[in-house]
């Protein structure tokens, strides 16, 4: 009998360290790591470039299904570099907008059905850490261990704040603060696939917690649910 893939996933709002944690984790384990929100951003701008409005859901789904997209692992252990088309976008699909344009055409089914299988083509051997919204309830319901992270809006917009800033951008905090909060409710009152926490997923809040003190409590949760780190 073939041997079931393991499969670990991290959902949750925007800005509370999914992917910065599933990154670090799927890094331990020597595992394989789905950016699943990086695929509705490609989608977005995808749509833009070819001109598909944001409501033509008939296209939308035919382009979700279609487009050219690729992630680029990196050797030194950077984030994996991601492709549109044979170029790499992945600074441009990391702005505000196209991560509230993201939460618009995840709003429609057609999109989400489009999308399922490529998503759960990332689940090969040795291992998948997935993040996203709905990794633990709707792509991966079987998965080994499911995180639902979350993080106060103030805390969030304070670290996309930090980001940006980093970044060269100049942002108002109270204006992030907004708009993460309408993101949150966009992504949580969606009619399919909402951002909800799966009934076996633990629950983990890492308001005032260190990145490393989230990782920790990640893997102890990981290693209770029979998935061992490599020594
Ligand atoms: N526990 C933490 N404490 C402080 N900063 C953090 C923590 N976790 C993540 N960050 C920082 O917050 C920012 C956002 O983190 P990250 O991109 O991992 O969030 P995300 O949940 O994947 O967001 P999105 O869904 O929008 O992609 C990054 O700059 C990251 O370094
Ligand atoms: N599994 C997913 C992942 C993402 N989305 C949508 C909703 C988000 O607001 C947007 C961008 O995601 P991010 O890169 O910020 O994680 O994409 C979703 O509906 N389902």
């Amino acid at each position: 009998m073939e041997k079931k893939v393991p499969v670990i996933t991290i959902d949750g709002p925007s800005g509370s360290g999914k992917g910065t944690i599933c990154q670090l984790l799927a890094a331990r384990l020597g595992y394989h790591y789905l950016d699943s929100g990086a695929l509705y951003r490609l989608l977005a701008l995808a749509a833009k470039r070819h001109g598909v409005a944001f409501d033509n859901v008939e296209s939308l789904a035919v382009l979700a299904a279609h487009m050219d997209i690729s992630f680029r692992t990196q050797d030194n252990g950077d984030a994996p570099r991601v492709m549109l088309e044979g170029e790499d976008v992945s600074s441009l699909i990391r702005t505000e907008s196209v991560g509230t344009e993201a939460s618009l055409v995840a709003a429609f089914p057609e999109v989400r059905t489009a999308l399922l299988q490529r998503q759960r083509a990332f689940a090969v051997m040795p291992g998948l850490v997935a993040d996203g919204r709905d990794m633990g309830t709707v792509v991966f319901t079987d998965a080994d261990a499911k995180i639902f992270l979350t993080a106060s809006p103030e805390e969030r917009a304070e670290r996309r704040y930090n980001q940006l800033i980093d970044k060269g951008e100049s942002v108002s905090l109270a204006a992030l603060v907004e708009r993460v909060r309408k993101r949150d409710e966009r992504d949580m009152n969606r009619k399919v696939s909402p951002m909800v926490p799966a009934a076996n997923a633990i629950l983990l809040d890492s308001t005032g917690m260190s990145i490393d003190e989230v990782l920790q409590k990640v893997v102890d949760h990981v290693t209770a649910n029979g998935i061992d780190l490599p020594q």
